[in-house]
């Protein structure tokens, strides 16, 4: 049953109105549009004008995908906020004073303990951070914690007691991170990383808030749209919250955009790719993250995936899945090719790593509900010097000029 758990229907018209009564053009990119018109509606999304964009800021209802104008995709929607994201990189508006004196030591404890976090849990990515300039890497552990600890509310041991009071507790900390009241160490560690990068904007950390919510609300995907909001909300903010920390090679041509695209891209893919692998761990907590329509196309039923039926039918919808994860790959491998030099080691590893689960999902004959597909140990640390050595290609607009 697609559960949308909320009553949309007059938030949604009353929005419905408010678009098409707003009084500015609007303006579509559908497609690989050129670099011109990329930039022209970044200028304008960037004064929060354009109504795609307020649509989207002002209707956290439209999670649930069911009465949003039929004209604009979600996927349209969050490619507004790239943009917009990509305006602001050159952004530089302080935000704070930086804590000084006795508070810095409070903030050097803090920041280490982000740096064990990420260790602890994510120890390739952590190996890989060693490169960057101390102040980035400070800064990229602290976000890694802030998502970390945001995932656990409807991920971790205590996830049965998450309700949406909680997230909405969780939501206004996060405003006092960004207003330079953080509530404890490890928000304070992230207060001083976005106000040491004024960059980082406060709204995909609002927007991954956001898709904690709609995973309390919901539990199937009617279409590859729906799929593709979840994905950007849960991962793809990542990319865009942490591409002004890493920055963009000095030697770069690239366009912000194609940066920031590509970031969004990684998110995309990796989260795809998580989903590819977990589907029957999450079929046995009764949820398909995987597009309805595509799967009633294909002649797969929702018992087929309970039964953990692995057919010709499921294995070729699998090889149209994986072949759509690669391709969020193929885009991520621009952006990352134009990062700061010393930022692209854990790019790369964590792209690379993760695109070999695809592999494995191949090698166990698509049969994703009852083998997890891992990369064994050995092929791990042979991504982390291919990483290396990839991150020390120059970035290809450059050589391209
Ligand atoms: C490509 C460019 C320009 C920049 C890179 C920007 C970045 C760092 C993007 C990374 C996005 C990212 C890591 C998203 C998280 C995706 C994801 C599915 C994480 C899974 O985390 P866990 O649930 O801990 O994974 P496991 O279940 O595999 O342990």
């Amino acid at each position: 049953m697609l559960s949308t758990g909320r009553a949309v229907t007059s938030p949604a018209r009353a929005a419905q109105h408010r678009f098409m009564g707003a009084p500015r053009t609007v303006v579509f990119l559908a497609g690989d549009h050129g670099k011109r018109a990329a930039a022209s509606v970044a200028a304008r999304a960037a004064g929060s004008s354009h109504p795609a964009v307020c649509l989207e800021a002002a209707a956290p209802w439209s999670m649930d995908c069911v009465a949003a104008p039929a004209t604009v995709s979600h996927e349209e929607s969050v490619r507004q906020v790239v943009l917009k994201q990509a305006a602001l990189a050159a952004s530089t508006t302080p935000r704070k004073a930086r804590l000084a004196g006795r508070d810095a030591g409070v903030l050097d404890a803090a920041f280490a303990r982000c740096g064990a976090v990420c260790k602890e849990y994510a120890k390739t990515f952590y190996l890989a951070t060693q490169l960057m300039t101390p102040e980035r890497r400070r800064a990229i552990w602290a976000i890694y914690v802030w998502c970390r600890r945001t995932d656990e509310l409807v991920d971790g041991p205590n996830a049965a007691h998450t309700s949406a009071l909680a997230l909405d507790r969780w939501e206004s900390r996060l405003d006092g991170v960004f207003a330079g009241r953080p509530y404890d160490m490890l928000d304070a560690a992230l207060a001083d990383a976005v106000a040491a990068f004024p960059a980082v904007d406060e709204r995909p950390f609002r927007d991954m808030v956001q898709g904690m919510r709609m995973d309390l609300a919901k539990s199937r995907y009617a279409t590859f749209d729906e799929l593709y909001l979840y994905c950007y909300r849960v991962a793809g903010t990542v990319g865009l919250m942490t591409v002004p920390v890493m920055g963009v090679s000095p030697g770069s041509q690239a366009d912000v955009e194609t940066v920031y695209a590509g970031a969004l891209a990684l998110g995309v893919a990796n989260q795809l790719t998580n989903i590819l692998r977990d589907v029957g761990e999450d079929a046995r907590r009764g949820r398909i993250y995987l597009p309805q329509n595509e799967l009633a196309t294909a002649g797969i039923s929702e018992a087929d995936i309970f039964a953990g039926r692995v057919t010709d039918e499921w294995r070729s919808f699998m090889k149209g899945q994986i072949a759509r994860a690669r391709a969020y790959f193929q885009q991520a491998e621009q952006g990352a090719a134009e990062l700061n030099q010393e930022s692209r080691w854990p790019v790369w590893a964590s792209l690379l790593l993760y695109r070999q689960i695809l592999d494995e999902i191949e090698a166990n004959g698509y049969d994703n509900f009852s083998k997890r597909a891992y990369v064994p140990k050995a092929k791990k640390l042979a991504a982390l010097p291919k990483a290396y050595l990839r991150s020390l290609m120059p970035p290809p607009s450059q050589t391209r000029r």
